[in-house]
């Protein structure tokens, strides 16, 4: 049997706009109004997609969300025809309806977290996605996404679907960029780490003063026991506070893993010699890197803004390790010069792929935020819905279908225009068959 790790890149939905309404999230709030280009974005995301998929990897899409979200805008009680809908709210509550315009379902890193079947008790794949509740526009994610990600994993044989958390701050969920995985070969038993914010209920546990903390240690544990791991293979670890309070609002902005290694920033964690020595004592006797980035080398606020964390580590078939990164890494010097020296350490990364992917970036969402990990072995990625999956039909198709449907310039004050709801349900219904999803909206239901 072959093993991989797939990576599900969200596809840039037709409203992508700055709104700003990430407070914790230095890049939303600093690009609060600016214009988007949604047809850039989408095709800066295919482009990278499409190039890992020709370095050999799988890679699947997974399909934005419905937006302006009418359905949620009716449930907090504006009436009447859609127009009616989105002008009462743009001029009653703007604020709310550009929570319900965002395209943040894009960054797939926090659709759900994966636990693949190596790891869980069933033998099957776990997804349950995000409650991102500590985020308005966010937590109105997680019902479509249960229904994408299940038109997508569509096999009840291996695929094992959760309903997301209970809305509630003490089970404040961010999903797969907050875990991370180790493992041998994919098809291993991994080691998986959940890196939490705060403790719900301990209140005197450490916690950052300025910013929120998204991912509360009771959500993480909530997953591991519906995913079925072993205490033996999971390892949860708070990330440090202070990092947080300097823009870090995801672990997946400050760290992130691939099979047998960790790359970190040496601020990156509380209590971080015991937790890495708890993972080599969980991990076994193989060889294991921690690539340990220090202070001195790349600040925190290069850090945040070049996203050097935000990277993919990816195995390529050769068996070399890959890290893809933001072009945004390119122009700054501290990070450029570090990366340039990662592919020297003698550990099993090798390469450096740049990629554009500014429009996302301009919202804090990197390489990694845009993709969602499954490791999968062969019979199940044949269970998976093949239309999702990323090949040069489905590059062309998907770009062409940007280009017929996606403007390339959005403000948020377009938001409320009718016409920007008729394309994007256009535009989404005609995805729906192209990728073969069945009925996976509130306006298809
Ligand atoms: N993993 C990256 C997520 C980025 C995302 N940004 C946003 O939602 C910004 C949306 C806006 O401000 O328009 C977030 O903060 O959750």
């Amino acid at each position: 049997m072959k093993h991989f790790e797939a990576n599900f890149d969200g596809l840039v939905g037709p409203t992508h706009n700055y709104a700003g309404l990430s407070f914790g999230n230095v890049a939303s709030l600093s690009n609060a109004a600016a214009v988007s280009n949604p047809r850039a974005a989408a095709k800066q995301g295919l482009k990278k997609a499409k190039a890992l998929a020709d370095m050999g990897m799988i890679q699947g899409i997974l399909a934005p969300q419905e937006r302006p979200d009418l359905h949620t805008l009716r449930r907090i009680g504006f009436t009447g025809s859609d127009a009616e809908v989105l002008n009462k709210a743009a001029k009653q509550a703007p604020a709310l309806l550009r929570a319900c315009c965002s395209a943040s379902s894009m960054w797939t890193a926090n659709a759900a977290t994966v636990s693949p079947s190596a790891d869980c008790r069933d033998g099957k794949l776990h997804f349950t996605p995000a409650n991102l509740v500590d985020k308005l526009h966010r937590s109105i994610e997680p019902i479509t996404t249960g229904n994408i990600l299940a038109a997508t994993f569509n096999n009840d044989k291996h695929f094992s679907h959760h309903q997301h958390l209970p809305e509630h701050a003490s089970f404040g969920d961010e999903g797969a960029a907050n875990h991370t995985r180790l493992c041998g070969e994919y098809g291993e038993t991994g080691i998986e780490l959940f890196v939490y914010g705060q403790e719900a209920t301990n209140p005197t546990a450490p916690k950052p003063t300025k910013y929120p903390a998204r991912q509360t240690l009771e959500a993480s544990q909530a997953i591991a026991r519906l995913h079925q791991l072993d205490d033996n293979n999971t390892v949860y670890i708070s990330q440090n506070p202070d990092v947080i309070d300097q823009g870090v609002f995801h672990n997946d902005v400050i760290a992130v893993g691939n099979q047998n290694v960790l790359f970190y920033h040496e601020q990156a964690f509380l209590d971080t010699q015991n937790k890495l020595n708890e993972i080599k004592q969980k991990f076994g006797d193989s060889p294991l890197h921690f690539i340990e980035v220090p202070t001195n080398k790349v600040g925190i606020q290069d850090a945040v803004k070049s996203y050097l964390f935000n990277t993919q580590i990816i195995t390529l078939p050769s068996g070399e390790m890959a890290i893809i990164a933001p072009t945004n890494c390119q122009e700054n010097e501290a990070v450029h010069a570090y990366l340039q020296e990662v592919v020297t350490l003698g550990t099993p990364i090798k390469q450096v792929h740049y990629f554009d992917v500014k429009q996302s970036m301009q919202n804090g969402g990197g390489p990694a935020c845009l993709r969602l990990r499954v490791a999968m072995n062969d019979t199940e990625v044949a269970a998976v819905n093949q239309h999702t999956l990323m090949n040069d039909v489905l590059f062309s198709e998907l770009n062409n279908w940007v280009d017929k449907h996606y403007r390339d310039r959005l403000s948020v004050e377009d938001l409320a225009d009718p016409q920007v709801l008729i394309e994007s349900r256009t535009a989404l219904d005609e995805l729906t068959q192209l990728m073969q999803l069945g009925s996976v909206y509130q306006f298809q239901k």
